[in-house]
Formats: C-alpha cells, sequence, structure tokens
C-alpha cells in the first residue's frame, strides 16, 4: 500500500518561524493501520489511530476527521480512513499557524494561510471547530506568551462565546495546569493572562487571580496602581529573570489577598498577606498545583512584606522567619523565595532596575544562621530537653553578629 508522509503541526510553524521545533509531528495520508503495522510502525495509544516510527520514534497519526458529539473530552466521533485528505486532517486543527504541512521535499501546505498569519503574528482558528475543544483556549493563550502574537478580532468573539457557553468549566485540572505551567514558563507569561482575562476563561479557571484586576493600591508604592497589572509585571520580571516554575507561581499568586481588602481601607492592603491565604489554597486546590509551587506560593503569599522589611527585623524575628521557612533545611526554596520577592520589588512601573539588597541580606544572615553547629551544642548538654533552646539561642547571635558585621 502506498501512503505519504507529511511533517504537521507545531514543528512546520517552528520551522517557518526559525525557533527550534521541540518535537515533530507526522500525518500520513492513504495508510490503513495494517498498512502501518507491515511497514514496522508501533502502535499507540487507543482512542486515535497513531504509531510510533520504527527508528525515529516520532509520532504519525492516520489522517483524520473529527466530530464533537457531546460535551466535555468523550463526545468525539473520529474518523480515519485512507481517503482522508491532507486538507480535511488540517481543517480540525485549532490555529492557521498551526495548521500547515510540509512534504518530504520541504514543500509547505497552507490551505489556511497560516503563513500569512505567521507573518502578521495572529493567532486565527481554521474552522469553527475550534470550540469543540476547550483546551484550545488555553493552548491559544500560551502561544501568545510564546509568540507575543495578537487574537484576531473573530477567534477572540469565538472563545467569548465558548466561554459564555460553560466549555471552560468542562476542563479537568490536569489540562488546565498542564497548559498554565507551560504558558508560565514561556518569555512573556503576562501575555497568557491577558487572553484568558480578556475572554472571560480567567475568571473561571482562577477567580482569585482575576479579581486583582480594578483593585487600586498606593501611587507612592505603586505608580502602576492596578493590582491586577502589578501583578503580571512581577510575573514577567521573573520570567525575565529565567525563574523556574515555583517563582513564577508565586510571582502570580502574591498578591491574592489584596482582592479581598475591605474598601474602606483601599487603596492600602494592610494584612492582604494573611487574606491571601485562603484563596491561594482554594486556587491550588482546584489546579491541583504541584507541592513545589503551593508550597513556595504559600511562602510567598505570607511572607513578602516582611522580607522586603529585612533590614528592619531584629534578630530574633529574622530567626522565626528562617524557621517559619523552614530555610535551614532548604535554603534553595529560600532563595526562591528571596527571587520572587525581587520580582514583586521589582515589578513595579518605574523600579525595574532599582536595587533590592534585602535578597543579599538575608541570604548573608541565613549562612550565619547555618555556620552554628547544633550537634557540637547538643552535646554541651547535659538535659535533651535544653537543645533545642541552645541552638536557637547561638543562631539568634550568629545572626545578631552578622547584622552587627554588616552595619545593621
Ligand atoms: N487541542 C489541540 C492539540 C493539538 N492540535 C494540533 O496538533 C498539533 C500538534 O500538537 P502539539 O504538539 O500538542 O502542539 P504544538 O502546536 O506542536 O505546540 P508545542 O510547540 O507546544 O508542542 C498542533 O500543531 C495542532 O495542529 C489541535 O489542533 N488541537
Ligand atoms: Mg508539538
Amino acid at each position: 500500500m502506498n501512503f505519504t508522509c507529511y511533517m504537521v503541526g507545531g514543528a512546520v510553524r517552528d520551522r517557518l518561524l526559525g525557533r527550534p521545533a521541540p518535537d515533530r509531528d507526522w500525518v500520513v495520508v492513504g495508510a490503513t493501520p495494517e498498512a502501518m503495522l507491515a511497514a514496522g510502525f508501533k502502535p499507540v495509544g487507543r482512542d486515535f489511530p497513531v504509531f510510533l516510527h520504527p527508528r525515529t520514534h516520532e509520532e504519525y497519526a492516520l489522517a483524520r476527521t473529527e466530530r464533537k458529539t457531546a460535551k466535555g473530552y468523550h463526545g468525539f466521533v473520529c474518523h480515519a480512513a485512507p481517503d482522508v485528505t491532507l486538507e480535511e486532517d488540517l481543517a480540525r486543527r485549532d490555529l492557521t499557524i498551526n495548521a500547515m504541512a510540509q512534504t518530504a521535499d520541504g514543500d509547505i501546505i497552507d490551505p489556511y494561510h497560516g503563513q500569512d498569519d505567521l507573518r502578521a503574528g495572529l493567532l486565527r482558528h481554521v474552522s469553527p471547530a475550534f470550540a469543540e475543544d476547550p483546551v484550545r483556549i488555553l493552548r491559544l493563550a500560551r502561544f501568545a506568551a510564546r509568540y507575543g502574537f495578537a487574537v484576531a478580532a473573530e477567534t477572540r468573539a469565538l472563545m467569548q462565546q465558548m466561554v459564555a457557553d460553560g466549555e471552560v468549566d468542562a476542563l479537568v485540572a490536569e489540562r488546565v495546569w498542564q497548559e498554565l505551567a507551560k504558558g508560565l514558563m514561556e518569555t512573556t507569561p503576562s501575555a497568557m493572562f491577558t487572553v484568558l482575562r480578556d475572554c472571560g476563561a480567567l475568571a473561571r479557571i482562577a477567580p482569585e487571580i482575576n479579581a486583582l484586576w480594578g483593585v487600586p493600591q498606593r501611587a507612592d508604592y505603586h505608580p502602576e496602581i492596578d493590582c491586577g497589572v502589578h501583578t503580571l509585571m512581577v510575573l514577567d520580571y521573573a520570567a525575565q529573570e529565567n525563574q523556574p516554575l515555583p517563582v513564577r507561581f508565586a510571582a502570580l499568586t502574591h498578591d491574592l489577598g489584596k482582592a479581598l481588602t475591605p474598601a474602606d481601607v483601599l487603596p492600602r492592603h494592610l494584612m492582604h498577606e494573611q487574606r491571601g491565604l485562603a484563596p491561594l489554597k482554594a486556587l491550588c486546590e482546584r489546579l491541583r498545583a504541584p507541592v513545589e509551587c503551593r508550597e513556595l506560593a504559600l511562602l510567598m503569599c505570607a511572607e513578602h512584606t516582611l522580607v522586603h522589611r529585612a533590614h528592619e527585623l531584629r534578630a530574633d524575628t529574622v530567626l522565626k522567619l528562617f524557621k517559619r521557612a523552614d530555610a535551614l533545611r532548604r535554603p534553595a526554596r529560600f532563595a526562591q523565595l528571596l527571587a520572587a520577592c525581587r520580582a514583586d520589588a521589582r515589578g513595579r512601573l518605574g523600579f525595574a532596575d532599582s536595587p533590592y539588597p534585602q535578597a543579599d541580606y538575608l541570604a548573608a544572615l541565613l549562612t550565619a544562621a547555618q555556620s552554628v553547629d547544633a550537634g557540637a551544642i547538643a552535646r554541651q548538654c547535659s538535659n535533651p530537653a535544653d537543645i533545642a533552646k541552645a541552638v536557637d539561642a547561638a543562631r539568634e547571635a550568629a545572626v545578631a553578629g552578622e547584622k552587627a558585621r554588616l552595619g545593621k
């Protein structure tokens, strides 16, 4: 049986953009599953006829059409047969820039004008079938974060309609988190949240974050004023520093409490650290955020103001902070907290280059606290019940000594 393979999707898009493509996907036209097996391909997956190449192990999918028959994930009827054409297969795809194919000779097949949209920097859906898979809203938002592309007006309208129809509510937490986490790791993660907010999806999947827009802050500390704007500036600053996912997630969620400040206190946000913990826990639970992200975000939410005030803190207050943060046992995570706090300080209009000596200062005090030989102190204690206190006292003294040395 004669069949033809085309490179499709992200690999074609990224090659045209001159970007490295992480993986390559292929579509096969004119083949049956039997023909694929006979050619040495290995079958994978149950739902769709997808195979792995015997040598490269890249994914080869039989050309197929899809039709949605019910809400949610299970309502797909998929039709794969040797008579499904390349154009039909490309038509079921999400965006024009993802609906191009490349022949073995390197020719581009582009029935939906993806190359025009690549040049114009536009994210545009291929057909109304876009609406059949709400994950596509999240994918589109993360492509905005990666490529800095704008959303075509008709696609924006379609996404708003999908959200109004409750499509986003049917998404399972794992898929939402997977896409959000990928988008957070892109170069301009703020663009993802701008797109999600604009179509109404953010209010459905993360109302705690969405609620930050329209909430004012003091203009002297926060010239950008709006809490939502500040949050995205902090996030992009963390991304610009190439920080890992937990730091970016902590940047995104550190001020959730500001959305709950009583109106008569605005634009001040006394106690927003404590107020943020409940919505943050609710968000992490709904998204099933991994423990590393959840823990750092909670720590950041609770402690960021204290870290900003590092130079005013007494030695015993610093030691208590270290203990709450478990910093002596987990110095790497404490360093992530400091990175998130630096992003918070610099993620303000006009503060991008301002110094943040708090980070080096607390890092130096932690090193001092860590230098205490707890084992030696334990051996000197005749009563085991006194050990913890004696170690704490020694650590506090070490922190105080380092503070004096640094002139604070
Ligand atoms: N919900 C989805 C997922 C995938 N696709 C199609 O399948 C291709 C490959 O999917 P995937 O590898 O998940 O996405 P990429 O576009 O390659 O993006 P990335 O660079 O993030 O892998 C996409 O280009 C798109 O044509 C789609 O139409 N709808
Ligand atoms: Mg891909």
